[in-house]
């Protein structure tokens, strides 16, 4: 068993010589992604293996190597993910996404149902052993801990950390705040802990991606204080960013900025309780809402898994609306800052 506890990628896996590779892999004791752009033929060979070897031993991934970016994303494959508020909307997107391009995803959310759900989903699409659901909420360090924990004593490590948990509400704004940007700080510590390399920590390194909102880079103003927390995200994962490369952790962080996606959290825009001071301007979301447009969960999900691939980014902010994608310029320096100057 010479390899056991080796991840091997095996392109042309399905048949032939490819497949004879693989078998011998496996037989050595490694787990093998099996790549191979004939789907039929994949899905047979890995039911062969799993015959012979078990489910858990081998992936398969559809995978055309003369697409560059079709490869890229294929080197997913072994990695490990955790995605807070994976239960619904962009979060159970973002655990598509990496499942389907071979990471295998520790789905936490406060609601239980939700999260029982999307796992029920995704053990259909890609099988049990890739995803395990954990009832977690973020606002509780002891929970998102044990979480972390759970996800390593599982999956032996943890390479991918999307800290997406969010909520609108104005009337409780404090738990806006503990929970839109206090539980990225709490999620983005705990994640270094296990991922940094070097001698402050055992980790390998990785990427940790913050959701924050076009509201994280210019005021919504049905929603101040969800505003401010998603600023709050931009700017605690832009000196993060920076602190995490000069500190040698070998950890990217990054934040993803969407416009409005259509997910449950828009149901808060008509909520009158969740509106705070602010109910007498209720009226204008439709407005706002009908000037941006509303993106879809897949589109946005694609983005999210080019800024978790894209090894150049670190401390980038990705806005995507439904007029384009971009990464944000700031000024480096506060003289190269746009500025009126008065007399
Ligand atoms: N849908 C949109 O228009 C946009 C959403 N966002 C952000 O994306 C993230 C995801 O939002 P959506 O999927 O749209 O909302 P959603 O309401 O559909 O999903 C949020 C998920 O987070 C979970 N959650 C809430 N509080 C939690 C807590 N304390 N601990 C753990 N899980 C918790 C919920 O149970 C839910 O499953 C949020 O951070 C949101 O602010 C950013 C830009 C646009
Ligand atoms: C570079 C920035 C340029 C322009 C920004 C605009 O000026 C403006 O400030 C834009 C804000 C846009 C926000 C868009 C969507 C955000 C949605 C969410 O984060 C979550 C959804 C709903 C919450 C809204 C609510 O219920 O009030």
């Amino acid at each position: 068993m010479a390899l056991s506890g080796k991840i091997a990628l095996v392109t042309g896996a399905s048949q032939g010589l490819g497949k004879g590779f693989s078998d011998v892999l496996l037989k050595n004791g490694a787990k093998v992604a099996l790549l191979d752009v004939n789907e039929t033929a994949g899905k047979n060979a890995k039911a062969d293996f799993d015959k012979e070897y078990g489910e858990d031993s081998t992936i398969f991934l559809t995978c055309d190597v003369t697409s560059y970016e079709h490869l890229k994303v294929m080197a997913l494959s072994g990695k490990i993910a955790l995605v807070t508020g994976a239960g619904q909307g962009l979060g159970k997107g973002f655990s598509d996404i990496l499942l389907k391009n071979g990471a295998k995803v520790a789905l936490l959310d406060i609601n239980e149902n939700a999260g029982k759900n999307a796992k029920a989903d995704f053990d259909k699409e890609y099988g049990k052993d890739r995803n395990i659901f954990l009832t977690c909420d973020v606002t509780s360090n002891a929970q998102l801990k044990d979480a972390f924990q759970k996800t390593i004593e599982k999956f032996g490590r943890i390479d991918i950390v999307s800290n997406n948990a969010g909520i609108v509400d104005e009337t409780n704004w404090e738990k806006t705040v503990e929970v839109n940007l206090n539980g990225v700080i709490r999620g983005t510590y705990l994640a270094l802990e296990h991922m940094k390399k070097g001698s402050g920590g055992g980790g390998e390194g990785g990427v940790i991606i913050n959701t924050s909102s076009m509201a994280g880079l210019g005021p919504l103003l049905t929603s101040p204080v969800y505003t401010a927390s998603k600023h709050g995200v931009v700017g605690f994962t832009r000196a993060m960013a920076e602190a995490s490369s000069v500190s040698g952790y070998g950890v990217r962080i990054n934040a993803f900025c969407p416009s409005f996606v259509k997910t449950p959290i828009l149901d808060f825009m008509k909520n009158e309780k969740a509106a705070g001071q602010l109910g007498h301007l209720q009226h204008l979301s439709d407005k706002i809402l009908a000037k941006t447009g509303i993106l879809e969960v897949p589109v946005v999900a694609e983005r999210f898994l080019q800024l978790v691939t894209d090894e150049e980014k670190n401390g980038a902010v990705m806005m995507v609306t439904q007029e384009c994608t971009a990464y944000m310029n700031f000024p480096k320096d506060f003289k190269d800052a746009p500025k009126t100057i008065l007399p």
